[in-house]
């Protein structure tokens, strides 16, 4: 059984469809991609997924159990966490407190602090845990959101565009990172413009093109897909 079951799903914005039946699964352990060129509709989908949007048809399944219904923090009680696009941090709060803030609202809660640190040293971020979040480069700033996400200790968590902004070390670390987690059973969903971080970290992808499921399957397989090729990766792979 998938960790992660989209059905069927359709989101209509007025007489805009940004999704028509998109099924994607997400399988414990392992991480998944979901690519596509602009205004694809991954956002959507990602809003669909932590109940941010409902959507018009269609069911999201966690675990088996259905959750289309449930809101976003119900949602997050079942494990999931998430990062956005545009970054969300608590710009005035340090980065420990942003992350605290998540860790007091998960299920270790006793156990906040000591996660909390935990946490900011597996992703080296101990250096700038008192720094004021509104502070930091972009790059630091997608690694704290990813580390927010992680003091909620969630089984899947649903990545934005993390590397957006980060530089290529950043991004080499943040691919062992990534790795690491899936390694310790994290369900990890992603979506990424980067090319080489996807193909070099996802085992499974989902591509979406104007709404829809162009493909699914292993790096290998999308990267010669002839019409992926044409919607979206072009020359790129
Ligand atoms: N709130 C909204 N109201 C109306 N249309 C919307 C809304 N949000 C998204 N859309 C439209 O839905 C489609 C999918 O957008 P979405 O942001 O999900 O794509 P995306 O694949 O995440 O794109 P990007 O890679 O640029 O982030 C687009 O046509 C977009 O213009």
């Amino acid at each position: 059984m998938a960790l992660l079951e989209v059905r069927e799903v359709t989101v209509a914005f007025g007489g805009v469809r940004a999704l028509s039946d998109v099924a994607i699964s997400a399988e414990q352990g392992r991480i998944t991609g979901l690519i596509g060129p602009n205004g694809a509709g991954k956002s959507t989908l990602f809003d669909v997924i932590t109940g941010l949007r409902r959507p018009s048809s269609g069911q999201v399944f966690i675990e088996g159990r259905e959750v289309t219904r449930l809101g976003p923090t119900r949602r997050s009680r079942h494990g999931l966490a998430r990062t956005f696009q545009r970054l969300e941090l608590f710009g005035r709060l340090t980065v420990r407190d942003n992350l605290l803030v998540a860790a007091e609202l998960g299920s270790n809660r006793r156990h906040a602090a000591e996660l909390v640190d935990q946490i900011l040293d597996r992703l080296g971020l101990t250096r700038l845990a008192d720094t004021s979040s509104d502070t930091l480069s972009t790059g630091a700033a997608r690694l704290v959101e990813v580390a927010r996400a992680l003091a909620a200790q969630p089984k899947l968590l649903l990545l934005d565009e993390p590397a957006a902004g980060q530089d290529p070390e950043e991004t080499e670390r943040f691919a062992d990172l990534l790795r690491s987690l899936a390694a310790e059973g994290t369900t990890v969903l992603i979506v990424e413009h980067d090319m080489d971080l996807v193909m070099s970290v996802c085992d499974d992808l989902h591509v979406l093109d104007l709404g829809k499921v162009i493909a699914s399957g292993p790096p290998e397989e999308i990267r010669r897909n002839e019409q992926v090729l044409a919607a979206y990766l072009g020359d790129a792979a």
